[in-house]
Parts: C-alpha cells; structure tokens; sequence
C-alpha cells in the first residue's frame, strides 16, 4: 500500500492531511492522485465511504496557484448539504496552503456570495443551480478554469441536472481537466461522459478489493399498515448510535418525523422543501448527535458523511439499484461497520428482488421482532451496557451514595432499583401477557370497549367493515359489536383478542385513534 508521502505532496498539504488523521490513502486515492496531478481527465469509481473527496480534493489542493486569485476549480454537487461537507473537506485539505475555497449554493443569501466570490477564491464548491445563476450575474467567471468535478457525477448527469450541467460546462475553456466521481457508474454515463472529457482515464476500485463487506444488510417483510409499528420495534431492538431513515417523499417525511417524535424518539426531518437555515439546523444536530435519528428523503443519499451512523433503514423502499446502494452507503464508511436496514411491502416486493439482483447483494430477511423479542433485546442491552459500566469502573463514588442502603436492603434489590431510575419504565413496554381479565364476556371470549375518539355515528357495520378492511383482522376473527349508548363493545375470540387489540391500537379511523381497553364486567358498566 503506497502512502502519502510517495505521492510526492507539498509539505503544507502533506501537513494538512496528517492533522486530518489520514495514515494512509485509501485505494482510490492512491490510484487518482497522481492521475489527476498528471493533468489527465478522470472517471473514478468507488465504493461508498472510500474517500473520493479527497481522491479529488487533494489533488485540486495540490494543483491550485495561490499567486493570483482566480477561480480555478469548480466542484458540483447535486445537493447543497454535499456542497458544504465537500467544502468543509476541502477548507482542511488547504489549511496551510491557505488555498480560498467557497460554497456557493441556493437557499442562501446571494449577495453574502457575491460579496466572497468578489473577495477572489480559487475552488468553488457548487449546486448546478446556483453556480448557474452566478455565471448570469457575471459574478462567477469561469473563463480561466483549469479543473471541473462533477461528484456525484451519474446523478449530475442524469435527466434532472444535464441541461445545467451543459450550460456550465459551455462557460469553460476547452482545455479544462474534467473530473467525474461516483460510487456508481452505470455505462450510459459513462458514455455520455466521454462527450465531455478527453481520453479519460478509469480508475475503478472494485468491491471484491475489499476484503470483508463493511455494510450488513437485511431485510422485513412488512405490512403496509403496521409499517410504523415494525419500525418501531426493528429499532428498538438494535443498539442505534446514528440512524438515517429513508423515505419516499417529503410528506412521508413529515408524517413519519412526527410519528417518531410523538413516541419518544429524538427524531428530526430533512428534505427539500425546508427553509435552508431549517435544512442546516437539523444537519447541525445530527452531526453533534442532538438528534438519534435523521428522517429524510433520498436528498440524503448522495455523498452525505456523519461518522457513527450505525444504521441506515429503507422504509420506503429506493426506487432504483443505484439509490439503494448510495443510501445504505450512509453508514458503514471509512472502514467502520454498519447495518443497512430494508422494509419491504407486498407490492414492493418485486422491486426489492430486481435491486437484490441489480445490486449483487447478500440481504437476509428477517422477521418483525415481536413485543417479547423486543422487551428481551432492550434487556440484553441493559445488561450490556451494565457489564461494560463495571467493567469500566470509576464506581466509587457512586458506592458512597448507596451509604449504608446496602445494610437495609438486597443489593439485587438495590441494583434493581438503580436500573428502574435510570432505565425508565421498562416493565410498561413489557409484552402484555394477554390476560385480559374478566370482561364479562362469555367463556372462552373476550371484550373490548372500543372508544374512537369524537367520530360519532359509527355503526356496527362501519365498524365490521373498518376492523377487516383497514385494521387487517380476518372477518371470522371478529365478534359480536354491541353497541350500548354511546359505549361499543366488541367481542372477540379469546385467542384472536392479541391479535385484534395490537392491531386496532394502532389504528386509526375517521382520522381519530381507535382507543381499546379490555371491559370491565356488564355489572359495572351498567352501574356507571
Ligand atoms: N485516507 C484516509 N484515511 C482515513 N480516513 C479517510 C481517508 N480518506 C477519507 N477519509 C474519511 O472517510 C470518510 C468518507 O470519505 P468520503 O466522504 O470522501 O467518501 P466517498 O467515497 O466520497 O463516499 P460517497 O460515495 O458516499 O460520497 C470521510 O469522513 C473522510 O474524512
Ligand atoms: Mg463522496
């Protein structure tokens, strides 16, 4: 493995990277650096997390004249959160050569730009967008650019990005160095690169140069309708640093950021349709770890690097190969490990299989935790968490506190304590053990008192309809619904009642919560 000193780096970029902690380059860096310094056009390909930032990033670094203040580098991203991170990157790369580096992206104050690009900066890190409306203002001039990067490039290259990327690329010298990189390259880019760049040279590092798969994958079959509740339980039942969750759209976004907040998670949303500072705030906190999990649609798929995502989940599933493996490429980088976590529904299932196919990947199906697996997993973590606290030690002052507890109690007992306060409330997320008591049903039978919120004027019919169609419960598995006043009693099979109360629980009608209880006996109803 070469290192970076035999790259022949300037001292000042050699420094940086050492302060970066950089010990080694990572293949696809070893391979472009030198490429790249040799003037040569670039498509680099590698997998996710692997460090094409800096595969691009020093090199540009490396190349820049810091004699005259002219833009020499452009750097497009498809999103404005890859922008800054790319330009973070690339702000330590250049610490010592003080090379003049700056993002300039929509959402933010124009003027604020103009006013830096006026400054004079030498690397421009962009959305097509924005780079765009400043080479119309007249404020950007790219007219003695030496270097373009398209990151992300088969995303910048396809339908949604080409006609910006066209019109940018017309606004520099013919002669410019163009540099593509992806962690996917499906060969119709790379064709329609080649229009763009001369004789490119290749450099891709393939999965199998990687000895161990960093990024586990698997996957659940769920139902649409309890998707949250598996959800919930998937989580619960995994020791979670980071998680990013993945979802459709922007408005399954909100709704599942808002299902997740009100059930106690630290959960935040992101897509495009926030306000910048809004887009900047909850990447703030999740990169400091103010928030667990980062709900966002895939304008968190392409190039986005938090350190400690442990998990990513798809819980709606990517709408193609690529988006899969740029996804789950959120965790799992720079030789960490991860787990890439996949919901799949009925419908989606044939999609699934092609992207399984598509993506040569290894996923294992698992199932739904229950309530139990989950209740034990939660304890197993516990007791994790409690050997590693003794095994790290520094228990002494906290022995003090006990004082002399431990004469007047058990220290089981008192250990036990101790867990409830810091552990919470564990035993109410216990599973029930489905004794209902006595509901004044007949024997072998349950009841429930059905209480569904201020949707008045439900009849027993709309409820049959309703608990089949929309809660999932097989007709057969439903009673009798008597409803008394403005009391609705439902009464089930004994061995269905499990299965009717969790499935109801989470369900909601008319727009309100169906609320279920057990009942309490005719006598005392009657009396109320
Ligand atoms: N040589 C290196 N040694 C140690 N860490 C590195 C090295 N190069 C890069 N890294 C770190 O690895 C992480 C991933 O790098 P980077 O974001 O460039 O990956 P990428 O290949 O661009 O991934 P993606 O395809 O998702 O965009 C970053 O945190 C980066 O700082
Ligand atoms: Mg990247």
């Amino acid at each position: 493995m070469a290192t970076f000193s035999e790259l022949g780096l300037s001292k000042k970029v050699q420094q940086a990277i050492d302060e970066m902690g950089f010990e080694e380059p990572s293949p696809i860096q070893a391979q472009c650096i030198p490429v790249v310094l040799s003037g040569r056009d670039v498509i680099g390909q590698a997998q996710t997390g692997t460090g094409k930032t800096a595969a691009f990033g020093i090199p540009l670094v490396e190349m820049s004249s810091t004699t005259s203040r002219f833009v020499q580098s452009l750097i497009l991203t498809p999103t404005r959160e890859l922008a800054i991170q790319v330009a973070g990157e690339l702000r330590k790369i250049s610490r010592y050569k003080r090379v003049r580096t700056l993002p300039i992206y929509g959402g933010q104050s124009i003027g604020h730009q103009i006013r830096a690009l006026q400054q004079g900066v030498h690397i421009v890190i962009g959305t097509p967008g924005r780079v765009l409306d400043h080479i119309r203002r007249g404020t950007l001039k790219l007219d003695k650019l030496r270097t373009i990067v398209l990151d992300e490039s088969d995303e910048m290259l396809d339908m949604g990005f080409i006609d910006d990327i066209e019109a940018i690329l017309k606004e520099t010298p013919q002669e410019r160095q163009t540099l593509l990189f992806s962690a996917t390259m499906p060969d119709l880019v790379k064709k329609l690169a080649k229009r763009y760049m001369k004789d490119p040279v290749n450099v891709t590092i393939n999965r199998g140069d990687v000895s161990v798969p960093l990024i586990e994958q698997v996957y659940y079959k769920v139902l649409e309708r309890n998707k949250l509740e598996s959800l919930c339980r998937i989580i619960d039942s995994e020791e979670i640093q980071l998680g990013i969750i993945f979802c459709r759209t922007k408005r399954g976004v909100d709704e599942l950021t808002e299902a997740l907040i009100s059930r106690g998670y630290m959960a935040d949303g992101l897509h495009g349709d926030l306000s910048q500072a809004q887009r900047d705030r909850v990447m703030k906190k999740f990169r400091n770890g103010d928030i667990e999990m980062l709900i966002a649609t895939d304008v968190a798929a392409r190039g986005i690097d938090v350190g400690n995502v442990s998990h990513v989940v798809n819980y709606d599933i990517p709408q193609d190969p690529e988006s899969y493996v740029h996804r789950i490429g959120r965790t799992g980088r720079a030789g960490k490990r991860g787990l890439a976590i996949t919901l799949v529904t009925p419908r989606e299932f044939k999609l699934f299989k092609s992207i399984e196919k598509e993506t040569k990947a290894k996923m294992v199906g698992k199932e739904v935790p229950s309530l139990a697996d989950v209740a034990e997993r939660q304890a197993e973590m516990w007791r994790d968490r409690l050997r590693a606290s003794l095994q790290e030690g520094g228990l002494a002052h906290y022995r003090a506190i006990l004082g002399n507890l431990v004469d007047e109690f058990d220290p089981v007992d008192l250990a036990a304590a101790a867990l409830k306060l810091s552990a919470g409330d564990l035993a109410s997320d216990e599973p029930q053990d489905y004794d209902f008591g006595d509901t004044g049903a007949a024997p072998g039978k349950v009841r429930f008192f059905i209480n569904i919120g201020r949707s008045a004027n439900i009849g027993p019919a709309d409820l049959i309809k309703f608990i089949s169609e929309e809660a999932g419960i097989p007709g057969q598995a439903i009673g009798k619904i008597d409803i008394f006043d403005k009391f609705t009693f439902l009464e089930v099979e004994q061995e269905s009642a499990p299965f009717v109360f969790e499935s109801l629980r989470q369900t909601r009608m008319n727009g309100s919560r169906v609320n279920l209880e057990p009942a309490r006996p005719r006598e005392r109803i009657s009396r109320r």
